[in-house]
């Protein structure tokens, strides 16, 4: 079916009827039949011109004044029929001043506070608009919907199944962490996509197969992330690649009024919705007030005391769905374990962005469900994503600005509900985040103390724990480094300084002996001295003897710097490499008369370095760790022992196997230092292959054994005078069997001297071997006093001849015995 396309997007007009390119005239019947009954299908889906044209007539005239429910908009059966279906009657503010736009064909930007229906705003007019196109699933990409986090595209996918049910378009969720294969070959049959930036332009560099060329509806929700510097070069690349002539819908909490921002999305003439409020700020970003509903208050504490009063607030709220914001992953990771350990009487789960996404989507689901819960998340749960009925939002850590705290906020007192959000500052942050909130928002919110006698300390119980668990212990040191990471990674140094944190107290806090290094801080302070020195050295320019002196200090600096930094480089890597693009570390210096002050205070003056950073060992202690660590990286081979049988075939060996096996998963597992565990799994493993190996040995003996035995008495029975013959037998049996092991056939038969003794019947030794069966199972046999008749070439030559040892002392004190009787 070839696709009609569009006088011209932005002014959806209706599209032609589609031609088919058949004639029914001269077809069999039941062919006529099949092709009617088709047709009958597709009409039921697709709209009639004449639904299209009185449906069009209406739109002109949509006044959102006189919208009073859903079915004042002049919406399609289907899409009346699904929001029944879902129960959304009644619009939202909006939803009543956006939609007519929308459907107008115009341009719109939608702000309006958090919870407050956006998500719907946007989604019935893409329906609603590819259905009066007669859009079908062969028609290819009609709307395109970008969301800055999977979790909200997710969202978003989800709400429309619900109000696009009754439709027949295709729609794909096209977000990281996804199998891009499967994604790549389905695309093209999407006629609604909802992606992230990055995964979208993935596809459009690396997919053949995906076309925008046909795309006519463009929605970014959370415009303004989309816009800002994170996505900045994303986005343009992805703005690139769609038609000019398109219908672009932006919608935020939090909306860009920037004129560039507007500019790169080619918007025309947009109507602005929610915007009279908003467009007083003079930022860039027009900001709303959160909902009437939501209680919000803010705590101040010492950085180290967060831990506690986190403890002691979640104690206090067994009964109640809280999220509290980290700044990073690393430490909404550590926040989970430790909470975890500790037993807080609540349900706990954790939401970040290095999770993997199936997980991710699990948590998020989790979180949905449960109505008694906390959650530790970062920022990527901070935007869009609509859970129900959040008691409380608890921002453990200062959000970057103004807009971060509304977005974080805004989870909890969602469409005309209850909610309350408490803010934690340091006291340095104090003054410049609630400034802030002032200035941006006109919003005063309460300072809470909180009382003493409520506070219960966990920090014996998490020291604790880290002694006990060496993996939580580098949690803990991974969280303490990435919110140092992330504080110094912050633009606004004025709210977010390093210096200020008393680093020690804050290692403690989270249960560290011992203050981990913190090497970014080291690195930044050492290239401030280096542009120092560069600008003394730019003025004595003249004179040439300082200059070389200059120089050769220069050239020193950086020679220390190489060193330090490939000294921390071998744990820390990760610290020193700034991965968030949105942050000009070199536009905002440390504040070098802060650090001196702290070094000052802490008694480190006569150290050149600054007192943030732990002073480096003389030596490095050579541990064992350190040196597995070093060969496997240089991937050593341990050498291997191979057994050959006669013909000098290499034989299996089950045990090596085992191992090989063992060591491969140990690689995948950690590649770095021993694993105790495992090596003690691998132990046991080994051990038990023994005994098995050993009780299969005793188990055959036995049976052998009483196999002589049997026939041995039926003999006697049968034979009393061939007694003198069976002696030669078991002469030639013992014989026989020395071959293998100790020479024993100077001694007298055994089985001789026990059958004289009396009350030694051979019944009594069939017991004691039925016995023996009964114990098999035990590795620890000591029954072995009857096991000549052991020929298991199988068996260990050590094995063999310790049995045949112990038989000959048996046998000896037996003849002894004898001996002493006669
Ligand atoms: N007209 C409506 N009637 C009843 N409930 C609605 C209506 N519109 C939306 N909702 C519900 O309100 C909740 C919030 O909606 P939504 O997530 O779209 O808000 P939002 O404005 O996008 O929030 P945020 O700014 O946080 O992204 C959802 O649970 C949604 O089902």
């Amino acid at each position: 079916m070839q696709k009609q396309k569009p006088k011209g997007a932005g002014k959806p007009g209706p599209r032609p009827p589609k031609q088919g390119n058949h004639k029914s005239g001269g077809k069999p019947q039941h062919q006529f039949k099949q092709k009617r009954s088709k047709e009958f299908a597709i009409s039921k889906l697709a709209a009639t011109d004449a639904e299209i044209a009185e449906l069009r007539a209406k739109y002109a005239d949509i006044d959102a004044g006189s919208i009073k429910t859903f079915s004042d908009f002049p919406f399609s059966q289907k899409t009346k029929r699904a929001l029944t279906e879902s129960k959304y009657t009644v619009p939202t503010e909006v939803q009543r001043q956006s939609i007519g736009p929308a459907l107008q064909g115009k341009d719109v930007l939608g702000a309006a506070i958090t919870g407050s229906g956006k998500t719907l705003a946007f989604l019935l007019p893409v329906l609603e608009h590819l259905y009066m196109q007669k859009w079908s699933r062969t028609d290819g990409v009609g709307a395109i919907i970008i969301s800055p986090t999977r979790e909200l595209a997710y969202q978003i996918f989800e709400t429309l199944k619900k109000v696009g049910k009754h439709h027949d378009f295709s729609a794909g969720l096209i977000i990281g962490g996804k199998n891009l294969k499967f994604e790549r070959t389905r695309m093209d049959q999407c006629n609604i996509l909802i992606c992230t930036p990055g995964r979208l332009l993935q596809h459009m560099d690396e997919n053949p197969l995906f076309n925008t060329t046909t795309m006519e509806m463009l929605v970014l929700d959370e415009a303004d992330r989309c816009l800002d510097m994170g996505f900045e070069k994303c986005l343009n690349s992805i703005l690139e690649n769609f038609p000019p002539e398109r219908q672009t819908l932006l919608f935020s909490a939090t909306q860009t009024n920037s004129l560039a921002d507007l500019a790169r999305l080619n918007l025309k003439e947009p109507v602005y919705v929610g915007y009279e409020q908003a467009s007083k700020q003079t930022s860039s970003k027009a900001l709303l007030a959160l909902p009437e509903l939501l209680q919000q208050s803010y705590v101040v504490l010492p950085l180290e005391e967060k831990i506690t009063m986190l403890w002691s607030f979640i104690k206090n709220h067994l009964k109640q769905k809280i999220i509290v914001f980290v700044a990073s992953c690393k430490q909404a990771k550590y926040l989970y374990e430790i909470f975890c350990k500790l037993r807080p009487g609540v349900g706990l789960l954790a939401l970040y962005g290095t999770l993997h996404q199936d997980r991710r989507i699990a948590i998020y689901e989790d979180f949905l469900r449960k109505s008694h819960v906390v959650m530790f998340a970062t920022d990527v749960a901070s935007r869009g994503l609509d859970f129900p009925a959040v008691n409380w939002v608890l921002q453990l850590d200062c959000p970057e600005d103004v807009a971060q705290y509304i977005h974080r906020a805004g989870r909890s007192a969602r469409n005309k509900t209850r909610g309350e959000c408490l803010l934690v500052l340091t006291p340095n942050e104090e003054k410049h985040m609630i400034d802030a909130l002032q200035d941006q928002l006109n919003l005063s919110i309460r300072n809470v103390q909180i009382d003493p006698k409520k506070l219960f300390s966990p920090r014996v119980k998490i020291e604790a724990f880290l002694a006990q668990f060496p993996e939580l212990r580098a949690s803990a040191q991974r969280a303490f480094l990435s919110y140092l990471k992330s504080v110094f990674l912050m633009r606004n140094k004025r709210l977010f300084n390093v210096a200020s944190l008393n680093l020690d107290a804050y290692a403690q806090s989270l249960g560290l002996a011992v203050t981990p290094r913190v090497p970014f801080i080291r690195h930044h302070w050492l290239q401030k001295q280096k542009e120092q020195l560069q600008q003394q050295g730019e003025k004595k320019d003249e004179d040439e003897d300082e200059d070389v002196e200059v120089e050769q200090q220069k050239q020193q600096q950086l020679t220390n710097f190489a060193s330090d930094s490939e000294e921390s480089g071998d744990e820390d890597d990760d610290f020193i490499k700034i991965k968030r693009r949105d942050h000009d570390v070199e536009g905002a210096p440390v504040d070098l008369a802060a650090l001196d002050a702290v070094r000052r205070a802490t008694g480190d003056e006569d150290e050149e370095e600054t007192p943030l950073v732990v002073p480096k060992r003389e030596a490095k202690l050579v541990t064992k760790a350190a040196l597995a660590k070093k060969a496997l990286k240089k991937q050593l081979q341990v050498n291997s022992k191979l057994k050959f049988d006669d013909e000098g075939e290499t034989l299996a060996d089950e045990r090596n196997q085992m191992k090989a096996l063992a060591t491969n998963k140990s690689q995948q597992d950690d590649d770095g230092g021993i694993n105790l565990m495992l090596s003690k799994a691998l132990l046991n493993e080994e051990d038990q292959y023994d005994k098995q190996r050993f009780r299969e040995l005793v188990k055959k003996r036995h049976k052998l054994q009483r196999e002589k035995l049997r026939k041995k008495v039926e003999e006697q029975k049968s034979d009393g005078e061939d007694e003198n013959e069976e002696e030669e037998q078991d002469e030639m049996a013992v014989d026989s069997e020395s071959e293998n092991s100790v020479d024993l056939s100077w001694l007298p038969d055994p089985d001789k001297i026990y059958n004289k003794k009396p009350g030694s019947g051979v019944e009594k030794q069939q017991s004691a071997d039925e016995q023996d069966d009964v114990e098999d199972g035990d590795s620890d046999d000591d029954n072995d006093s009857g096991s000549d008749d052991d020929d298991d070439n199988d068996e260990p030559a050590f094995k063999k001849s310790r049995i045949t040892q112990r038989l000959t002392l048996l046998d000896t004190e037996a003849i002894a015995a004898n001996l002493l009787a006669s």
